[in-house]
C-alpha cells in the first residue's frame, strides 16, 4: 500500500499536510468541549452562578462545535481532491503501462483483469484515501490527545479505558485475521466475473444461434455465485465490528459512571462536586479515545481490498516489460524483411511454434505465406512488428534487427491488417487516418485515395456523412468485409515501406478480392508486402511462397515451382484449382 504514496504529487502531499493542520485545529476544538462541560457542571452545582455565565459557556461550546464541524468540511475538500487526483494519475500510470505491454504480458494478465485494475480496483484506492485522508489522520492525534488529557485524573477510570482500548484491539485484530483473505479473493473472483460477462457479450449471438443461453447463464451464475458468497463471509464478518463498538462503547460509559460512583460515595462532601464533575469530563475523553478507534474501524474495513488493489495495481506498474526499445536504427527506409534462422515458442509452451524459419523479402516483393491453421503464419508475421520477440535467430527489417529499433520507427516502417479487423469507435476518415505515421498527419487526398484502394470508396460514398459517418465501437455498423477493407484502407493510407495482410481478404469476395490485390500492386509497386492467405487464388503471382507446416518452411518458391516440388502445396492447391488450372501453373 506505501508503494502507491510515490503516486502523490507535490500537490496533493501540500493537501495532505493542509489536512493534518486541519485536523489538529478539529481535534483540538472537539477535546475543548469537554472542558466546557466541566465549567458548566461547576457553574450548575455552585450556588449563586449567574445564568448569563452558563450561557458564556455553552456559547464557547457552540463555537467549538461549529468551528470543529467548519475544519472536518474543509478536511474532508483537500481529501476528495488527494483521492481523486490520486485516482486519476494511478488510472493513467496503468493505462499507458498497459500500452506498452507486449502481447506475452497482456496474455499474463488477461484483458478483463486490467480493465478491473485500471477501474474497480483504483477506485478502492480513492475511497480509502478519501476516507482515510479524514480518519488515520485523525483517530491517533485524537486518540493520544484525549489519553494526555485523562491522564493522571484516575487510575481506575484510566484502567477501565486501557481495558476497553485493549479489547477494541483484540476485536479488529481478529476480525481482520478473517476478513483480510476473504476480500484477496473477492478481488480475484471479480476478475473472473468481469471476463465470464465479457466473453457471453462479445460472443452473444453466437450464443442465441446455438440457444446456449442457459450453459452460459449457469457459467455466470456460479462465478457471481462464488462472488456473493465471499463477499456476504467478508461482510457479515466487518458488520460484526460496529455492534462490537457500541458495546465497548456503552461498556465503559458504564464502567465509568460505575467507578465514579464508588469514588463519590468515598470521598468526603467537599470533594464530592469535583469529582462527578471530572466523571462527566473523564466520560466524555474516554469516548473521544473509543470514537477514535471507531474511526479506525472503518478504515480496516476498507484498508484490507485496498491493499488488494494496491498488491494488483503495483503488480501492473512494476512489471518489467519483456519488449522494450532499442537504441535506434537510421537504416535507409527501403522495404526488406529477413528472417534468420528464427524460432519462436510462446510463453508456457511446451514446444517450439516457430523452427529454423529463414526467408528474406527485397524491396517491393510480394512474399505469401500459406499453411494448414496453427501451421504458425500469424506468429511468424507477428515478429516482424516486433509483438513478440524471437527466442533464436534474428528478424531484421531494412538490415537492422527488430530490437535495435525504437519500437515507434519500427512500426512506422510498416502497415499491418491483422486477422481479425479492428475498428475504433469515430467515423470513417478516422479510422483510415488513425495513428501516427511519423511523416505528417494523413491529408483528406490520401484517406480518399485509400479508401479508393481497398475498394471502400463505393460503400463509404453511400453512408450519410459519407467519410465523416459514424463508426460504432468495434465498427459495428459495418458488414465483415467492410470492416476488412476499412482496415486494409488505414494500412495503406500510413503509406509504409513494408504491408503485412494476415489473411486480410478472407472477407472478401472473390471479385473485389482481386480488384483490391490489383489496385493495390499498382499503387504500393514500390511497396514489400507480407501476405498470409488460405486462397491460392490470393496469392498465385507472388514473388514468393512460402509454405508452412508445423512451424517450419516445408516449400519455398513461386506457385510453379512449387507445384512440382512442394507435396503440401500441391495438396493446398489440389483442394482449391480445378484440373486445368493446376495443369496450366
Ligand atoms: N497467444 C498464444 N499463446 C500460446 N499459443 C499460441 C498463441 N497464439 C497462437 N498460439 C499457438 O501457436 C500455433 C500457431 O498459431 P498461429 O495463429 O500462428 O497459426 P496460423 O497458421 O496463423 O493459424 P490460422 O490460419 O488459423 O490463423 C497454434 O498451435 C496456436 O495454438
Amino acid at each position: 500500500m506505501t508503494k502507491i504514496f510515490r503516486y502523490f504529487n507535490r500537490k496533493q502531499w501540500l493537501y495532505v499536510a493542509a489536512s493534518i493542520l486541519f485536523i489538529v485545529i478539529q481535534v483540538w476544538l472537539d477535546l475543548k468541549l469537554p472542558d466546557y462541560m466541566s465549567g458548566i457542571t461547576t457553574l450548575v452545582q455552585t450556588e449563586g452562578s449567574a445564568m448569563s455565565d452558563i450561557l458564556i459557556q455553552g456559547g464557547y461550546m457552540l463555537m467549538c462545535a461549529l468551528g470543529s464541524m467548519v475544519a472536518s468540511i474543509i478536511v474532508g475538500f483537500f481529501a476528495a481532491r488527494v483521492a481523486a487526483g490520486l485516482a486519476q494519475t494511478l488510472r493513467n500510470c496503468v493505462y499507458d503501462k498497459t500500452m506498452d505491454f507486449s502481447m506475452e504480458e497482456i496474455d499474463r494478465f488477461s484483458t478483463a483483469s486490467l480493465i478491473n485494475r485500471t477501474t474497480n480496483d483504483v477506485t478502492q484506492i480513492q475511497n480509502l484515501v478519501a476516507m482515510g485522508l479524514q480518519a488515520i489522520m485523525k483517530a491517533p492525534i485524537l486518540a493520544v490527545w484525549a489519553v494526555v488529557k485523562i491522564a493522571g485524573k484516575s487510575w481506575q477510570w484510566t484502567a477501565a479505558t486501557v481495558v476497553a482500548v485493549f479489547v477494541l484491539v483484540v476485536a479488529l485484530a481478529v476480525t481482520l485475521i478473517f476478513a483480510l483473505p476473504r476480500f484477496q479473493r473477492i478481488q480475484g473472483l471479480t476478475d473472473n466475473l468481469n471476463r465470464v460477462t465479457r466473453e457471453q457479450l462479445t460472443g452473444i449471438r453466437v450464443v442465441r444461434a446455438y440457444n446456449a443461453e442457459g450453459y452460459q447463464e449457469k457459467k455466470f451464475a456460479v462465478a457471481n455465485d462464488e462472488l456473493t458468497s465471499t463477499n456476504l463471509v467478508a461482510n457479515r464478518v466487518m458488520a460484526m465490528m460496529s455492534p462490537t463498538m457500541t458495546l465497548i462503547n456503552s461498556g465503559l460509559t458504564l464502567a465509568v459512571y460505575w467507578i465514579g460512583a464508588y469514588l463519590i460515595e468515598a470521598a468526603s462532601l467537599t470533594d464530592k462536586l469535583g469529582i462527578f464533575s471530572d466523571m462527566v469530563v473523564f466520560s466524555n475523553y474516554a469516548m473521544q479515545v473509543i470514537l477514535a478507534f471507531m474511526m479506525l474501524n472503518m478504515i480496516f474495513v476498507l484498508l484490507p481490498r485496498a491493499q488488494v488493489s494496491a498488491r494488483r495495481i503495483c503488480e501492473v506498474l512494476d512489471t518489467e516489460n519483456h519488449i522494450y526499445d532499442g537504441a535506434g536504427v537510421k537504416a535507409e527506409k527501403c522495404g526488406t524483411v529477413e528472417f534468420r534462422h528464427v524460432s519462436f515458442r510462446y510463453p508456457g509452451a511446451a514446444a517450439d511454434t516457430l523452427t529454423d524459419i529463414s526467408f528474406t523479402a527485397r524491396a517491393g516483393e510480394t512474399i505469401a505465406l500459406i499453411g494448414a491453421t496453427g501451421s504458425g503464419k500469424t506468429t511468424l508475421i507477428n515478429l516482424i512488428p516486433r509483438f513478440y520477440d524471437v527466442a533464436e535467430g534474428q528478424v531484421l527489417v531494412d538490415g537492422a534487427d527488430v530490437q535495435e529499433y525504437k519500437q515507434e520507427e519500427l512500426h512506422n516502417r510498416i502497415g499491418y491488417v491483422s486477422q481479425k479487423a479492428v475498428l475504433f469507435s469515430g467515423t470513417v476518415a478516422s479510422n483510415v487516418a488513425y495513428g501516427e505515421r511519423g511523416h505528417g498527419t494523413v491529408s483528406d487526398g490520401e484517406i480518399k485515395e485509400a479508401v479508393a484502394i481497398a475498394q471502400s470508396t463505393d460503400f463509404v460514398e453511400k453512408m450519410e456523412g459519407t467519410y465523416d459517418a459514424p463508426i460504432a465501437q468495434s465498427g459495428t455498423n459495418v458488414s465483415g468485409g467492410q470492416k476488412q477493407r476499412l482496415s486494409i484502407a488505414r494500412a495503406v493510407a500510413r503509406k509504409p515501406e513494408i504491408l503485412i495482410f494476415d489473411d486480410s481478404f478472407s472477407a472478401l469476395d472473390y471479385k473485389t478480392d482481386r480488384a483490391l490485390r490489383k489496385a493495390l500492386n499498382e499503387s504500393t509497386a514500390q511497396t514489400t508486402k507480407l501476405i498470409v492467405a488460405q486462397r491460392i487464388g490470393t496469392i498465385r503471382h507472388a514473388d514468393q511462397i512460402i509454405v508452412l507446416e508445423h512451424g517450419r518452411i516445408v516449400g519455398k518458391g513461386t506457385h510453379e515451382e512449387l507445384l512440382k516440388t512442394c507435396v503440401t502445396y500441391q495438396e493446398i492447391a489440389s483442394s482449391q484449382l480445378s484440373k486445368e488450372e493446376l495443369n496450366n501453373g
